[in-house]
């Protein structure tokens, strides 16, 4: 079996003196698309935050590509490959779609190709290409924040809960625009609170509760039993 992309192997992590994450492990597959999914306030985005360098683990590791990136800075991490959609998306509200988009590009230009790509998994980027972002809608923003995590490639793209707030219809579009992210061979980790979103595009699935990995797997194991879903979400994700 090919080594594992990215490795958590017993992460704790505090903030400030709460013990948020104890002792959460679980591998992401090179060119795999996973999930993670818990109720509100599990740990979900602490998880991705540690991964990239926000919160630093106290203790446990943090593996890409093998190598240990726990003690690592933010732009270290993003330097070795991980992208990162935040949940507050991190856009610039006062920029216009273009000019948020430059910043996002290496270098200030853009890939002809790749910007192409980009409008067609994303038509409201393009439409809206010299509008200040700030006008766009809640689902359009989100589109924008990942339209510049993916405007370079990267090797392991984290995005925290894309649909959060988002109307059903746009829902899925971004169904479609994440598989195609997915035969495009794009290693996703994605943190994700709306089950079907997550049944219909992960290959793994991790759940969380209480800071610790409650269950792993195939995605198919869980999306295809309602006891288990019950046993370790609840009614928690289809609220
Ligand atoms: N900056 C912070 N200061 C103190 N506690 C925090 C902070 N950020 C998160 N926490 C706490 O850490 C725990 C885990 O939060 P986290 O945001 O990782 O959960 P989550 O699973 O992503 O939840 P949600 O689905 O609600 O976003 C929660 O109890 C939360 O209150």
């Amino acid at each position: 079996m090919t080594q594992p992309i990215l490795q958590l192997e017993n992460v704790h992590t505090y903030i400030e003196q709460y013990h948020i994450l104890q002792g959460i492990t679980f591998d992401v597959a090179e060119n795999g698309f996973t999930v993670i999914v818990g109720r509100n306030g599990a740990g979900k985005t602490t998880t991705l935050r540690t991964i990239i360098g926000l919160w630093q683990a106290k203790s446990g590791t943090v593996k890409l590509r093998g190598q240990e990136i726990q003690d690592q800075t933010t732009s270290e991490i993003a330097r070795a490959g991980v992208a990162y959609v935040p949940e507050n998306m991190g856009i610039f509200g006062d920029l216009t779609v273009r000019e948020n988009m430059i910043l996002a590009a290496r270098r200030g230009k853009f890939d002809t190709d790749r910007l192409e790509w980009i409008f067609g998994l994303f038509p409201p980027i393009k439409k809206f290409w010299n509008l200040a972002a700030g006008n766009l809608s809640g689902g359009q923003k989100q589109m924008l924040a990942i339209a510049r995590a993916i405007i370079e490639p990267s090797d392991l793209l984290l995005i925290d809960e894309p649909t959060k707030g988002i109307a059903p219809a746009i829902i899925e579009d971004m169904i479609d625009a994440f598989l195609e992210l997915k035969r495009m061979q794009t290693t996703i980790l994605l943190v994700e609170q709306n089950f079907a979103f997550a049944a219909a595009l992960g290959d793994d699935v991790v759940v969380i509760d209480d800071g610790q990995v409650v269950h792993r797997g195939a995605m198919e194991t869980l999306s295809s039993n309602p006891d288990l879903q019950q046993q370790y979400l609840g009614l928690a994700l289809n609220e």
